[in-house]
């Protein structure tokens, strides 16, 4: 008998004996009462006020709270929200994920939805949410809305996190939002060695020095060297180098996720009760970030108030300075500034690490484009092995490769999510009411043939060849956004990240490709695309990666 079947069979006796009590019970009754001529439903009656007299007070609050709950739940999932709440009153249509599919592979069902209805929203429903979804046609139209009518963040706090305003920047957001794209943009040409430095001692701890074929876990080993790379630019020395620092903001997105898992399986009504706990613990490792980010803080508002006999203050690139340089006079306050770089942390790690995750699985595929991209490198090298201390365009080829790498792994199904914060009327439609969810079908413009030909094609140098048009020459990269790829969203709201993300996936490449050889173990193809439950990219966490330390022969 194995272990399951040894657990079940004292559930299922204890059950039959129960239900065996009550139908003998029910039997004397029924003999009992036979001269009242009583029809079976009165002795059920009968029989139910007895149990109910018989039962503690206690208990049989419990059971009218749980029979008011199961009823209100049943009204809301099949007559308040479909009828007086669903978007199918205003004319919406709706689809479904494809069956057969993983629920979360939005990807049938956005194709199904490109040719049934390519001129008109549509809607699907997530987690008691209903999404509008507007065509791939329709992205001019989205990526121009600015925050008052229709917000990013809202949505993050609403749909992501489950009404915790753990992430996001709120009123004050145009400060993080102007730092990192353009001061922290900046940074990261100075801060290029010292990230180069932290980079491959990131590597040498996560790998080691692997003489040998060494296996190592591809997701968690990005994860790691990202984290790292990602720090010293956002809260610099000594707290960038801090295993405590670096494990919690590993730990962060892995808890949003189990958080965003938990309370997507519940129903509407639920859902801010269950969020209340599933979120608890990204909550209070927020609050644990929040405190070792103190002292950091602390110590660069006391930097920035020392003022040098030539009047020029110390110079510091960490995001924590360049903020406190840009925050309005009144703006500055210390939790502020600990919840923007906490956002910032949170923003950059998972999504920098599951783009270079892809990058690298593309890359160990083709060993003739890991050739290509080692020569590119070895011509902008410095004499002393180190990149030079620039934005890195120069390393066009790898550029490109990188935004090939985004087209065709796309990392949301749906882009330019949104909550609106007024009614909108859009050039197709109906006027959608203040607080609709919509979106746009992003999967089918980074596969769209007229955009892209051959777009099933992973063509490492499709921008570089662009690029070489004229008038292209400083389009099509990486860091690039435009309707024609949402990889960083785009408009008022689009990522203020991207110059920093591109900067640390190039450093970690350029550091992975001259030191390493990389390799799957024997067996292993590219690992299938998983998704979250908001149909975001979801890697594969078994998938190994094997890495051996070149040797370069000297000339
Ligand atoms: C490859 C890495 C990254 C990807 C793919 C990515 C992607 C995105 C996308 C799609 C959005 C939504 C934009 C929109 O809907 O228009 C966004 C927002 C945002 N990103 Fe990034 N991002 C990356 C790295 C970063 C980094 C490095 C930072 C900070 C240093 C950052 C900070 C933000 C912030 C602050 C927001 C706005 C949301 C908020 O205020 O909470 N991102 N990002």
């Amino acid at each position: 008998m194995n272990s399951t079947t040894a657990m079940t069979t004292p559930i299922i006796s204890s059950l039959t004996s129960y239900y065996d009590n009550l139908a003998e019970q029910f039997q004397v009754i029924q003999e009992a009462l036979a001269p009242l001529n009583l029809t079976k439903w009165q002795i059920v009656r009968l029989l139910a006020a007895q149990v109910w007299r018989d039962t503690s007070p206690l208990l049989r609050t419990t059971l009218l709270v749980v029979l008011a709950g199961s009823l209100l739940l049943l009204l809301d999932t099949y007559v308040i929200q479909p009828y007086f709440l669903s978007l199918r009153r205003l004319g919406v249509p709706e689809l479904k994920p494809i069956n057969g599919r993983h629920p979360f592979d939005y990807k049938p069902m956005l194709d199904e939805a490109a040719k049934k209805y390519p001129n008109q929203p549509w809607f699907f429903t997530y987690s008691g949410f209903e999404l509008v979804v507007l065509p791939s046609a329709y992205v001019e139209e989205v990526r121009r809305l600015g925050t008052q009518t229709a917000s990013l963040v809202d949505f993050l706090t609403t749909v992501q996190f489950g009404g915790w305003k753990l992430i996001g920047t709120d009123d004050s957001s145009s400060t993080l939002h102007k730092t990192a794209s353009t001061d922290l943009a900046r940074s990261v040409g100075p801060l290029g060695p010292v990230r180069q430095q932290v980079a491959l001692d990131a590597l040498q701890a996560a790998v080691g020095d692997a003489p040998q074929w060494k296996t190592v876990n591809l997701f968690w080993t990005v994860l790691e060297v990202v984290a790292a790379t990602g720090a010293i630019g956002l809260v610099g020395e000594p707290l960038s180098r801090d295993p405590r620092w670096l494990r919690a903001v590993r730990t962060l997105p892995i808890l949003v996720g189990i958080g965003v898992y938990i309370s997507c399986f519940m129903p509407r009504l639920l859902r801010p009760l269950v969020a209340t706990f599933s979120y608890a613990p990204a909550w209070l490792l927020h609050k644990y970030l929040a405190h070792l980010l103190r002292p950091t803080v602390e110590q660069a508002l006391k930097d920035v108030s020392v003022t040098r006999k030539d009047g020029s203050s110390p110079e510091k690139t960490t995001l924590i300075h360049l903020l406190l340089a840009r925050y309005k006079p009144g703006e500055l306050d210390k939790t502020q500034l600990i919840k923007d770089v906490i956002t910032a942390t949170f923003e950059s790690t998972p999504t920098t690490a599951v783009s270079l995750y892809w990058m690298i699985t593309e890359l160990v595929l083709r060993p003739d484009l890991v050739e290509d991209l080692r020569s590119e490198l070895q011509s902008v090298l410095l004499p002393d092995g180190t990149l030079p201390p620039s934005q890195l365009t120069e390393l066009a080829k790898m550029d490109s490769f990188m935004r090939e790498s985004a087209r065709v792994n796309t990392f949301h199904y749906l882009g330019l999510n949104r909550i609106l914060q007024q009614d909108f009327q859009f050039s197709v439609g109906p006027r959608l009411p203040k607080g609709t969810i919509i979106c746009v079908d992003q999967d089918n413009i980074h596969n769209s043939a007229s955009l892209y030909p051959d777009p099933e094609e992973f063509d490492a140098l499709r921008f570089y060849q662009k690029r070489k048009q004229r008038g292209h020459e400083t389009r099509h990269q990486y860091a690039s956004n435009g309707p024609e790829l949402l990889t960083w969203g785009d408009g008022p709201q689009v990522c203020p990240g991207r110059m920093f993300a591109t900067n640390t996936i190039k450093i970690l490449l350029a550091q992975l490709l001259l030191n390493y050889d990389l390799q799957f173990p024997a067996g292993t193809y590219k690992p299938e695309r998983r998704s979250f439950p908001n149909g975001s990219s979801q890697p594969d966490m078994d998938v190994k990666l094997m890495l051996r330390k070149r040797v370069v022969e000297e000339k």
